[in-house]
């Protein structure tokens, strides 16, 4: 098979570095032909991840070079896509777009991708002609691969999740500021922190008036978020619910091919001062009472990367944390018990590395799908 021209965009981004990790850590660049773009360093080298020479960056808005590829990936964000992929399109261009920005998700002519989740609907795609690949929403990624077992065989009648989201979901500034958050805490209260006869509600009193004044850093998130949090994330809607919360049911039953009858999924999104894994605290009501062992069977065997976690105190602490998933693909899902309500409401928390299933590995591995059935 020829090796494949394929086009990376946002690279060098948060997104994009986890994207290049990965793919060098799985071998990807053995089986393509890369070409860099760039919105800013048009001309300067190109990186040789693979250990291949790939010649100089090439301008990211040049339509008759990408015209030229036959996939284009891009973490560049939303805003390039809507420039650039219409005039594409519409300049004759017929690769496959794969694509982590938001915008293109629920277009028509778009699959969301998730393979573990929805490998039946990509592989139809591809057969008959559908050319834009998107990744989904990291929660929702995220806690399809933690619950696709239940939802694969159609127990679920609705579930509400509350998400702690983690700093990296609103990018690299962001995830710096929370660093800077937590020193600028410490550097406020280290004299009375170091003296042990201080008294704590001093400590606290300082600490507090620290984080409401204008001397907090809070450029990025507008609002304190170590020492806090946030319950809003992404932009208003009409419907009360931010965008962030309107994505869980529109994104998952798109990517599950269950649009025409939506299973409900709704709660509340919140940014908390985790660094890149998105935790999800899960009511689910199922269509039936099933007992706590099956269920943690059938979420166990749907994919190789979910864990289910005994629903045991050091167990939870030590396995479904965001400090002992973070930079892993493993998706732990815990805490399942059955809920006061009734037999059929269970409980569960999940966690996953939003930078690796959240974004970037549904991507590479669009891309050795495509690789695959060429
Ligand atoms: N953050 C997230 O969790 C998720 C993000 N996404 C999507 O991916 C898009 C990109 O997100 P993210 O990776 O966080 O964005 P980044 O801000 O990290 O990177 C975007 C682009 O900024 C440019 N850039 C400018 N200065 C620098 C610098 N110092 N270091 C690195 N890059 C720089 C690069 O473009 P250039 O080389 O052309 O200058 C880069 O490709 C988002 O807009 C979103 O659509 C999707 C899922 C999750
Ligand atoms: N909105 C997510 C990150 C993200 O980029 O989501 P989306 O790909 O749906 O725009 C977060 O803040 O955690």
């Amino acid at each position: 098979m020829a090796l494949q021209k394929v086009g990376l965009v946002g690279w060098r981004g948060m997104v994009g570095s986890v994207l290049m990790q990965r793919m060098q850590e799985e071998g990807d660049f053995d089986l393509i032909q890369p070409v860099f773009f760039t919105t800013s360093q048009k001309g300067q080298a190109a990186p040789q991840f693979g250990g291949k020479d790939c010649g100089l960056l090439e301008d990211a808005f040049d339509i008759d070079t990408l015209k030229a590829l036959d996939v284009i990936i891009t973490c560049q964000g939303g805003d390039y896509t809507k420039e650039v992929y219409p005039k594409l399109r519409a300049a004759g261009w017929d690769g496959y777009w794969i694509d982590a920005a938001s915008s293109l998700r629920m277009a028509d002519d778009a699959i969301i991708v998730l393979d573990p989740v929805n490998l039946n609907v990509i592989e139809n795609g591809i057969k008959t002609g559908i050319k834009t690949y998107v990744g989904g929403n990291c929660t929702v990624s995220l806690m399809l691969l933690a619950l696709g077992g239940l939802f694969e065989k159609g127990l679920v009648e609705w579930v509400a999740p509350q998400t702690y989201q983690a700093a990296s979901g609103a990018g690299a500034q962001n995830m710096r500021e929370l660093i800077s958050q937590m020193g600028a805490i410490h550097a406020n209260v280290k004299d009375k922190l170091d003296n042990p006869a201080s008294a704590i509600l001093e400590i606290d009193q300082q600490v507090a008036e620290f984080i409401r004044s204008d001397e907090y850093p809070k450029a990025q998130f507008g609002a304190p978020l170590a020492g806090s949090l946030i319950p809003y994330i992404d932009s208003q809607l009409e419907s009360g619910q931010s965008r962030e919360e309107w994505k869980a049911q529109v994104e998952a039953n798109k990517i599950m091919g269950t649009s025409a009858a939506p299973v409900p999924v709704d709660g509340l999104c919140v940014r908390v001062g985790a660094m890149r894994c998105h935790s999800q605290a899960i009511t689910i009501k199922l269509k039936q009472d099933l007992p706590v062992a099956e269920i943690e069977q059938i979420l166990a065997a749907h994919n190789e990367w979910v864990k289910v976690i005994p629903n045991e105190r050091e167990a939870s602490m030590q396995e479904l944390t965001p400090a002992k998933v973070t930079g892993t693909l493993s998706i732990p899902v815990g805490r399942i018990r059955k809920l006061t309500m009734g037999p059929e409401y269970i409980s569960a928390f999940t966690v996953g590395d939003q930078l690796l299933w959240g974004a970037a590995e549904p991507l590479r591995r669009m891309l050795r799908i495509l690789l695959k059935s060429a």
